[in-house]
């Protein structure tokens, strides 16, 4: 049974016994996340992460959300990505293509993965003119707020750091508050180049999804989820507040270990829990 814990600040915080029932709940949030900006606006924009979030997407090849999700109207882009050939090992179009978009039909025209032909500057700016024709044309909604893409959801991973998409701690990209799509020659965790969303990207979006696990993120997700002070340091997953939307955490619940008050969970109704 899923728990959750909703905080009054417009972030859920959803943790679970074990990796099937995380990826289960996962996939029917996605599903219902799809089916509801297909009816609202004829199309489903998501952009996803790298990493182990991706082993556990796969539950959408499965029944019933294979034959239930609308696949034609996803419009699927990457939240980040590193700068390699596609067919790479280190590709996330290659990881998502390998357990995704190989095994449902999503319409190839609609999959925008990077230029991997160019330097990692040109790829950024070429992927953000990409975003840019999808906004116009109103497959990527709008944020009203400040002009920027609001994806209907942008799946994201946490590194153990606390890094978000391919937002490091303490990385000058951080700060980037202009453009869409940035940059970086020397990300920490290989490979080095990479491009990635921006926070005000991210934080534009419709909904957003964390997803951790294990014990070894249980530090950081503590840092980046609980009620620190003015001490806390400022991890790159604890500056995703989606300004109008939702963020939704998934985690294990190794990863929930060091949580404040992850104890203090009880279930109510429909695995909800009630604080
Ligand atoms: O391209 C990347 O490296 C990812 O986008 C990155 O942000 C990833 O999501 C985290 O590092 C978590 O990865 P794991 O879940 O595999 O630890």
């Amino acid at each position: 049974m899923a728990l959750s814990r909703d905080k009054k600040d417009g972030r859920e915080l959803r943790i679970h016994e074990n990796m099937d029932e995380l990826s289960t709940n996962l996939a029917e949030y996605i599903a219902e996340l799809s089916e509801a900006s297909v009816k609202e606006r004829g199309a489903f924009a998501i952009a996803l992460s790298g990493g182990s979030v991706i082993s556990l997407v796969r539950k959408l090849c499965e029944a019933p959300f294979n034959k239930t999700v609308e696949w034609a109207k996803w419009h699927i882009f990457w939240a980040d990505e590193r700068v390699v050939a596609k067919s790479h090992v280190d590709s996330n179009y290659k990881l998502l293509k390998d357990n995704l978009l190989t095994k449902v039909p999503t319409v190839p025209g609609h999959v925008h993965s990077i230029n991997d032909t160019v330097t990692a500057e040109q790829a950024a700016e070429e992927y953000e003119f990409v975003i840019r024709q999808h906004v116009r044309t109103r497959v990527i909604d709008v944020c009203e707020i400040n002009d920027c893409p609001k994806f209907d959801l942008i799946l994201l991973g946490m590194g153990h750091d606390g890094h978000i998409a391919s937002l490091f701690p303490n990385h000058s990209a951080l700060d980037e508050k202009e453009l869409w799509v940035t940059f970086i020659t020397d990300s920490p965790k290989p490979p080095p180049e990479r491009i990635t969303f921006t926070l005000p990207v991210i934080n534009s979006a419709s909904k957003v999804a964390v997803v951790v696990t294990g014990g070894s993120k249980a530090e950081a997700a503590h840092l980046a989820i609980d009620d620190i002070g003015p001490d806390c340091p400022v991890l790159p997953a604890r500056m995703v507040r989606p300004t109008e939307g939702v963020l939704v955490w998934f985690l294990d619940q190794a990863a929930a270990s060091k949580l404040d008050g992850a104890i203090g969970f009880s279930t109510c109704g429909s695995g909800s829990l009630c604080m």
